[in-house]
């Protein structure tokens, strides 16, 4: 890519941030809001089991976070990955198709949703003028420890005979044929060490992948992702690649966000994003969540405007996060705190 090229992407965010009037939100949990819905997702597919079991049901809650005011939704790929598709007996081909099928979906409901603006023209007047809400979809690519499917994206260590190199290969196919599959940006998720952030970085730009990314990291307190690796280190690295146009943090607890964007911040001046969960921790033996002190919807949502006032500039929220957490967020930054 050219100069050009490089200029349009690092300015492809931040023209949508001013689009959107400054800050942007995301949507919510998607595996635990398919579940919700009675989904079964007791595989090592997660919620790409519902690319071959259910559509609809990945159509549906891609439009129920667009209705509750999302700007930018992420595809059902995040556990999508040609390996895991072959291990389930597919061919290469068909994981492939079901690839571009997640992003197919997402770009179905933001149509779908369009459409029903139309309608009810009210959304799309904005002071006497045509307006129609920005959304973005994000192609999620989660870690090759989520492709393990043990919890590994949430400790973050995959021992010395895993490489930079073996997690470029292991991400390079899936990330080619989603940066061609009409995706806006693509979503590097719940990353959760230094060595798989160099591994995006690098794979980014020997490919030349042609759209932006953003590049979020799980962690586990204030100043470390969960593997221990510290987040200063791991945002530089993020920060140093032209494609990557944002940084942040999801799947955390809510607690941790503030000391994250400070030390962020220190680092990076590209747009920080936070998409925390419900402040449960996940417990990979028994696969269910467990309480913690955390609050509710209500509380987590409360934040929303500490977050932006010390830097943040996207909103949203993982796992066992709903809807509503959405809603409440997109009127919290709205001014209308519920
Ligand atoms: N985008 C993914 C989801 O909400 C992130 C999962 S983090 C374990 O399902
Ligand atoms: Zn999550």
């Amino acid at each position: 890519m050219g100069l050009e090229g490089k200029e349009e992407t690092s300015s492809f965010l931040r023209d949508f941030l001013d689009e959107c009037g400054g800050c942007a939100v995301i949507d919510g949990g998607f595996a635990t809001e398919l579940e919700r819905h009675g989904a079964d997702l007791n595989d090592p597919l997660w919620s790409a089991k519902c690319l071959l079991t259910s559509p609809h049901l990945v159509r549906r809650v891609h439009l129920d976070y667009l209705d509750a005011g999302a700007n930018i939704i992420e595809t059902a790929s995040y556990q999508a990955t040609i390996q895991g598709f072959e291990d389930h007996g597919l061919s290469k081909e068909e994981g492939e198709a079901l690839l571009r099928r997640s992003v197919e979906l997402a770009c179905e409901a933001r149509q779908i949703y369009y459409d029903r603006c139309i309608k009810d023209s009210s959304d799309f007047l904005r002071n006497g003028k045509y307006w129609r809400r920005p959304i973005l979809v994000a192609a999620s690519v989660g870690s090759y420890g989520a492709y393990l499917a043990d919890g590994s994206e949430y400790r973050g260590n995959y021992g010395d005979a895993v490489t930079v190199e073996t997690l470029k290969d292991f991400h390079r196919r899936r990330v080619q044929i989603l940066a061609n599959s009409g995706a806006d940006l693509i979503a590097f998720e719940t990353t959760p060490n230094k060595l798989e952030t160099k591994a995006y970085v690098e794979l980014v730009e020997e490919e030349g992948i042609e759209i932006p990314a953003w590049l979020s990291f799980s962690c586990k307190d204030e100043s470390s992702v969960v593997s221990g690796d510290s987040i200063l280190e791991c945002a530089s690295i993020a920060d140093s690649c032209k494609q990557i146009v944002a940084v942040g943090v999801n799947c955390t607890a809510p607690r941790f966000i503030h000391g994250l964007i400070s030390s962020i911040k220190q680092v990076t001046s590209k747009p920080i994003l936070v998409y925390p969960n419900s402040g449960e921790t996940y417990d990979a033996e028994h696969k269910t969540w467990v309480k913690s002190c955390e609050g509710k919807d209500e509380d987590f949502v409360s934040y929303v405007n500490k977050w932006r006032d010390a830097g943040a500039s996207l909103f949203g929220g993982c796992c066992r996060t709903t809807p509503n957490t959405i809603k409440g967020m997109t009127k919290a930054l709205s001014g209308n705190l519920l």
